[in-house]
């Protein structure tokens, strides 16, 4: 059994040996058979969530009601989550009430996909009721049992969906697409916080494109934040490689430069993205925007953005353009490497120094004449070294010797 499995054994024979049932679900056993790096390994058990905490020392109570408890295992967390059938979802995202049952086959039987509906027992045998292997092996995307039920379960359901075609490579079954189709308009009952991780997913997963078509196809799109208006560039946007922006910043930018947002601040906080991102992206777009060909990077440009910007930015452009990225990031990293450095904190004078040299007390003019050091740094016009930048003031008239 492959390690991740192997690993969080002893929780499955523990509750067997109390008499109760428990397998590995979800989404381990599933990347399991397509040969995929294994994520969180997941437990369905037959036992009561009250039953697990005391059968562990290490447990936490993440959502009882609902059937979950982590157990802490070897110093890893595991979610255990008793079988559940659920109650009736009364808004498209969470069941009102869970029903415990103590059959593993009404568990499988209200998951997602059939590729997610496959369990696994202690010695590594499957248990398949509703196809997820052969779905597997057809490279298929397909609901456990009527799809416009599990939609209308979680709406969210239908955005896994299409990002799972992006992160696999799997097509969508027709009736599946269909239900799609017929139930976008549920996606609106879905937190924005909900929609953010799946369509991050997408956007990352090597399928992208196809998927972004998906999403335009389905229609839902038009659920989602400040999209609505915005078909034909994503339609656009599914021509494009994705597979070469590689940061959540570099991805966001490129979607806001393709879809031509107006306010790139005012999108992103609709999509509830932390700040950071959101200043990232700011950043990056303002140098797509004044950046024409990679010549316009200067040594100064360059020092003043930062790396990382820089090759944000340099990417989305050539994405967009369609150029080579991988040459324009080298040419960068070329470029920056010449730089003598790299940070303003590196430069060897600070303020201090400038007022001692001119015999003048702070102000505004300090921080000018640091940058004109700087620059001169830049350009290798004086050696970043103190005594060699205090000669080439007193050598530019700038300050007199006897101040040293
Ligand atoms: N809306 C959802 C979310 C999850 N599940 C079930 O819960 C499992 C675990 O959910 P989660 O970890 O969110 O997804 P994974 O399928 O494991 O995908 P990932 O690899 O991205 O974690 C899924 O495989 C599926 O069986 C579901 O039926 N409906
Ligand atoms: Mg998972």
């Amino acid at each position: 059994m492959k390690e991740p499995f192997q690993k969080a054994l002893g929780i499955i024979r523990q509750l067997k040996k109390h008499g109760y049932e428990a397998y590995f679900v979800g989404g381990a056993v599933r990347d399991l058979l397509l040969k995929r790096n294994i994520g969180d390994v997941d437990i369905a058990t037959s036992a009561l969530p009250h039953e697990v905490m005391q059968l562990f020392p290490k447990t936490i109570d993440i959502g009882s009601q609902h059937g979950t408890v982590v157990v802490i295992h070897d110093g890893i967390p595991y979610e255990v989550t008793t079988f559940r059938a659920d109650g009736n979802y009364e808004d498209h995202r969470r069941p009102e009430s869970v029903t415990f049952v103590r059959s593993l086959y009404e568990d499988l039987k209200r998951r997602d996909f059939t590729m997610n509906a496959i369990a696994m027992d202690e010695a590594g045998k499957l248990i398949d009721p509703f196809g997820g292997q052969d779905a597997i092996t057809n490279r298929m995307i397909c609901t456990v049992g009527d799809p416009k039920e599990r939609f209308s379960e979680d709406a969210l359901r239908m955005m896994r969906a299409i990002r799972f075609v992006s992160q696999l490579g799997f097509s969508l079954d027709e009736e599946t697409k269909q239900a799609i189709i017929e139930n976008a308009p549920l996606l609106a009952h879905i937190s924005v916080e909900r929609m953010t991780m799946e369509f991050e997913k997408l956007l990352e997963g090597p399928f992208a494109s196809r998927a972004l078509s998906l999403l335009v196809e389905t229609r839902l799109f038009f659920y989602l934040p400040m999209l609505c208006e915005k078909e034909n560039e994503l339609q656009t946007a599914a021509c494009y490689d994705w597979r070469k922006l590689d940061s959540r910043g570099q991805r966001w930018g490129f979607l806001c430069h393709i879809l031509r947002v107006d306010s790139p601040v005012r999108f992103l906080r609709a999509w509830k993205l932390p700040n950071r991102i959101i200043k990232e992206v700011e950043t990056v777009l303002r140098i797509v925007q004044t950046t024409h060909s990679d010549s316009d990077w200067t040594k100064e440009r360059l020092f003043a953005f930062g790396l990382e910007h820089a090759i944000a930015a340099e990417t989305v452009r050539s994405v967009a353009n369609g150029e080579n990225v991988d040459e324009r990031r080298k040419k960068l990293r070329e470029l920056f490497m010449s730089l003598p450095i790299k940070t303003k904190s590196e430069l060897a004078v600070r303020g201090h120094d400038i007022m001692k040299w001119f015999g003048k007390p702070g102000g505004p003019w300090v921080k000018e004449i640091l940058e004109l050091i700087e620059r001169a740094v830049i350009h290798g016009e004086v050696e970043n070294h103190k005594e060699r930048i205090h000669e080439w003031l007193i050598h530019r008239n700038l300050i007199r010797g006897e101040n040293c």
